[in-house]
């Protein structure tokens, strides 16, 4: 059966490669910004929800199924974060972040499409992170790798953010940037099992 993943992400790739899965990868080049603020008053679950099925939706596949994922960071004070994009947002993102815990939401779509139709099952996986405190330099340092530009939330947890995460509550899949407990769980809504795929 084809699975396509609809992300850019390299890291949504790896997690699923090494759990033994070969997608073919196609962007789905959804304009995020403004699917959020075409939606009234959503909550931050319904966001990262409604932008994972988007990219699941755009993606051209006549036939398999397509899995689409949106991550996002839930901070205490019930704002949602996306990628930084600039050193500046990212320091700014660090500042107020660090020694707190946040929630990493990860919103998941998977789309089946086949002789008996289009199945389709979304959910979101919730993952606590609790946030070291880096000190001046390290903080320089990590925004000095860029690597905390281009995630959601500016860390990693596989990556050099790794060093600043003291801990988590919930699926470390999921804060890569792709659940697999909770994509089984939707495969298996559309009739799929891993036997399937592997
Ligand atoms: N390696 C790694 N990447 C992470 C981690 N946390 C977040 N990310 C990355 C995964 C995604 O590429 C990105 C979250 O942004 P999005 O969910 O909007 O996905 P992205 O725009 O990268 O690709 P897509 O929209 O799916 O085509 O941040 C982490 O702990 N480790």
């Amino acid at each position: 059966m084809r699975f396509v993943l609809a992300s850019q992400s390299p890291a949504r790739l790896a997690v699923l490669k090494a759990a033994g899965i070969s997608p073919d990868v196609l962007v789905s080049g959804v304009d995020e910004d403004a699917l959020v603020a075409s939606l009234v008053d959503p909550t931050p679950q319904r966001i990262v929800e409604v932008l994972a099925r988007a990219k699941a939706e755009a993606v051209d596949v006549v036939e398999g199924v397509v899995v689409g994922c949106d991550s996002m960071l839930l901070t205490a004070d019930g704002r949602v974060h996306g990628k930084p994009k600039t050193r500046e947002v990212a320091e700014r993102r660090w500042r107020e972040q660090a020694g707190t815990t946040a929630t990493l939401l990860t919103g998941h779509a998977v789309i089946r499409k086949d002789a008996d139709g289009v199945r389709t099952a979304v959910a979101h996986e919730a993952t606590l992170v609790r946030f070291g405190t880096p000190t001046e330099a390290e903080l320089q340092a990590y925004l000095d790798s860029g690597e905390p530009l281009e995630v959601a939330g500016a860390f990693t947890l596989d990556g050099r953010g790794g060093w600043f995460v003291d801990g988590i509550d919930g699926d470390h899949t999921s804060v890569i940037g792709i659940s697999l407990p909770l994509t089984r769980r939707l495969l298996h809504s559309v009739g799929i099992t891993l036997s399937d795929l592997w």
